[in-house]
């Protein structure tokens, strides 16, 4: 880029590197909504995904504590009592753990950790550093995959609900309310870099920083893929105990 992009067009940019990266493209989101896979193989990515949502308020809290004004931290904070809810049993977390319950795993052996893969560590790591240590601007840029969510999500919900015997409306209470908190926290995240990335560097910054989360989403499935499809399971890693 030498000229800057005009907010619209820094937009359709944004929107065509979600059509080409987001993880709604990885074979293995594909192979969970089309019925394809094992209950065991549900549980791993159940128990791997726990950790993103277990760190994402924290990610957020990070960037909270730097947000320069009232009217942004009032927004960044709703994001946070989406997750951790405003008292025991509610929140995004908890409603996680119903999903990991509902699949059969023990919530104390979720929460524990102990049955990460390595990847999943690493990666979700990554976005909490990424979102500390870069500009204001790209740690809500990172956000921005939000923006496709509500498609995986109504996707993932349908045909798990439709294909697999074990789930159950009530097992997939986590993704209903995201389908209206994702739009309304993408809309602002949108709004935001569309209004404050106007030289070339900072339009820079948020296409990589859309990149760089693409990144961290589509590595969590390929570790998934790698340990429990393909059947390097890492030492120490979950082993399923139901086919
Ligand atoms: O189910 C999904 O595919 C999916 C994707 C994403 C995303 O695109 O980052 C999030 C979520 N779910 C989600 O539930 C969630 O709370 C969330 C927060 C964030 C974020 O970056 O702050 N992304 C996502």
């Amino acid at each position: 880029m030498s000229t800057p992009l005009s907010p619209d067009a820094l937009e359709a940019r944004l929107r065509e590197i979600g059509a080409e990266r987001y993880h709604r493209n990885h074979p293995l989101h594909q192979a969970m909504y089309a019925g394809e896979l094992t209950k065991g193989q549900l549980q791993a990515w159940a128990l791997n995904r726990y950790y993103y949502q277990a760190q994402i308020p924290i990610k957020d809290a990070t960037l909270l504590a730097r947000l320069p004004t009232t009217e942004l931290r009032r927004e960044w904070r709703r994001r946070i009592e989406d997750h951790d809810g405003t008292e025991p049993g509610t929140g995004g977390i908890a409603r996680w753990l119903k999903l990991t319950e509902g699949l059969g795993l023990d919530t104390p052996y979720v929460e524990s950790l102990r049955g990460l893969l390595p990847a999943t560590r690493f990666a979700v790591d990554a976005y909490v550093a990424y979102v500390r240590d870069r500009s204001i601007l790209a740690a809500i840029a990172s956000s921005l995959t939000e923006l496709f969510s509500p498609t995986i999500i109504g996707e993932r919900m349908e045909g798990m609900l439709r294909n697999y015997s074990f789930i159950s409306e009530d097992t997939m209470a986590y993704f209903a309310p995201r389908l209206t908190q994702a739009p309304r926290d993408s809309t602002f995240a949108l709004n935001y870099v569309k209004e404050h990335a106007r030289t070339v560097e900072q339009q820079q910054e948020v296409i990589d920083a859309l990149e760089f989360k693409c990144s961290v989403l589509w590595t969590l499935l390929d570790a998934l893929d790698y340990a429990y499809v393909e059947g390097h399971t890492p030492p120490g890693a979950f082993i399923p105990t139901t086919p």
